[in-house]
C-alpha cells in the first residue's frame, strides 16, 4: 500500500498534521507529494519530512494516485474545476477531502462522477493523537482500506454509515481541539494571575490536561466517576465543579457544538 503516490493539494495546518502522521508511521516521505500556491510551507514540510514539493498543482495531481484536497472550503470549487479542466483523467484517481461544509454531490459536480472519500480529521494528528471521521462514496474495499492505512497514524479512524455524520464528527472531535484549547487558555490566564508565570502555568494545564485524559482513555470509569473522584464532600473541588454547573456550563457546552453543526449545514447550503 506505500507504493501508492499521495498529492496533497494545500500544504495548510491540517495537511501538515496529516503529513507528519504519515511519516512517522513509516509511509514513504518520496510518495508524498505536497502543492501549495505559495512557497513558505513546502519548504518547511521539505525540511522536516522530506516530502516532495510542488507549486504546481498540476504536476501533483498527475504523478499521484490519490489526491488529498486539502485547501479551504471556500477555494475548493475553483481548485477542482481547475484540475478537472488540465486534467480530465483525474477523475478515474481517488480522491480524499478534508474539508468541513462540502457535501460528496458537489465534488460530482466539479469533477465529475469520481471516487471519494470525505474525512474529518483534527490537528492532534499530528501527535498521532488524532480522530479521524471517514465517509466513502463508491470506493472499492482496496480503497477503502488505502485510505484507513493512510490515516491510521494519525490516531483513531472512525468510519460513518452515512455522510451527515461528518457534520457531527466535525463537533466532536473537529473542532473541538479548540475547545479544550481555550479553556486552557482561560486557565492559565488565571495561573499567571495568581503568580505563575506563562511557560509554567501553560506546562501545569496542560500536564494536567494529559493527565485527566490519559486516565479517561485507561480507565472502565465514566467522566461523572472520574470527577467525582476529585470532588470531596465539602471540598474545593465541589465549589469549583458547582460553580461551573451554576453558569450553564452543560448548556454552553451542547449550544456550541450544535452551532458547529449549523455552521456545517449551512456551508453545504452554499456550494
Ligand atoms: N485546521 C483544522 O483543524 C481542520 C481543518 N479541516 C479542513 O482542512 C482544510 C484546510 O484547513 P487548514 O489546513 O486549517 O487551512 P490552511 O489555510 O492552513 O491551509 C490551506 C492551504 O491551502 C493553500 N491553498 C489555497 N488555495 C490553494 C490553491 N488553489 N492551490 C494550492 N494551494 C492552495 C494555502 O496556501 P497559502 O499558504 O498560500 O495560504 C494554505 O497553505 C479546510 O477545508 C478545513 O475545513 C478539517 C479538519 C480540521
Ligand atoms: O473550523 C473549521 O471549519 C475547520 C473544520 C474543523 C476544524 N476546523
Amino acid at each position: 500500500m506505500n507504493d501508492n503516490t499521495v498529492a496533497f493539494i494545500g500544504a495548510g495546518n491540517m495537511a501538515r498534521c496529516i503529513i507528519a502522521a504519515m511519516v512517522n508511521n513509516g509511509y514513504p516521505s518520496n510518495n508524498i507529494i505536497a502543492a501549495n500556491r505559495s512557497q513558505p510551507k513546502l519548504t518547511a514540510l521539505a525540511d522536516d519530512y522530506a516530502i516532495q514539493t510542488t507549486l504546481d498543482n498540476i504536476s501533483a495531481v498527475q504523478q499521484a494516485d490519490i489526491i488529498v484536497l486539502a485547501v479551504k472550503p471556500q477555494m475548493m470549487q475553483q481548485l477542482c474545476e481547475t484540475l478537472i479542466t488540465a486534467v480530465p483523467e483525474i477523475a478515474d484517481k481517488l480522491f480524499v477531502t478534508i474539508a468541513a461544509g462540502i457535501p460528496v454531490s458537489r465534488y460530482k459536480d466539479w469533477l465529475g462522477n469520481v471516487r471519494i472519500v470525505r474525512s474529518m480529521p483534527n490537528t492532534p494528528s499530528l501527535v498521532s493523537l488524532g480522530v479521524t471521521g471517514l465517509y466513502a462514496t463508491d470506493c472499492s474495499n482496496y480503497e477503502k482500506s488505502f485510505v484507513d492505512h493512510m490515516f491510521s497514524g494519525t490516531g483513531l479512524n472512525v468510519w460513518l454509515d452515512a455522510e451527515a455524520k461528518i457534520d457531527h464528527v466535525i463537533a466532536v472531535t473537529g473542532s473541538s481541539p479548540a475547545y479544550f484549547f481555550f479553556f486552557m487558555q482561560a486557565m492559565q490566564q488565571v495561573a499567571e494571575e495568581l503568580g505563575f508565570d506563562a511557560a509554567e502555568a501553560k506546562k501545569m494545564v496542560a500536564q494536567t490536561a494529559l493527565g485527566a485524559a490519559t486516565m479517561a482513555l485507561d480507565s472502565e470509569h465514566s467522566f461523572a466517576d472520574l470527577r467525582a473522584q476529585v470532588t470531596s464532600k465539602g471540598g474545593t473541588t465541589h465549589e469549583a465543579v458547582t460553580t461551573f454547573a451554576n453558569q450553564g456550563l452543560e448548556k454552553m457546552v451542547s449550544d456550541a457544538m450544535y452551532a458547529a453543526i449549523n455552521r456545517a449545514k449551512e456551508m453545504a447550503q452554499s456550494f
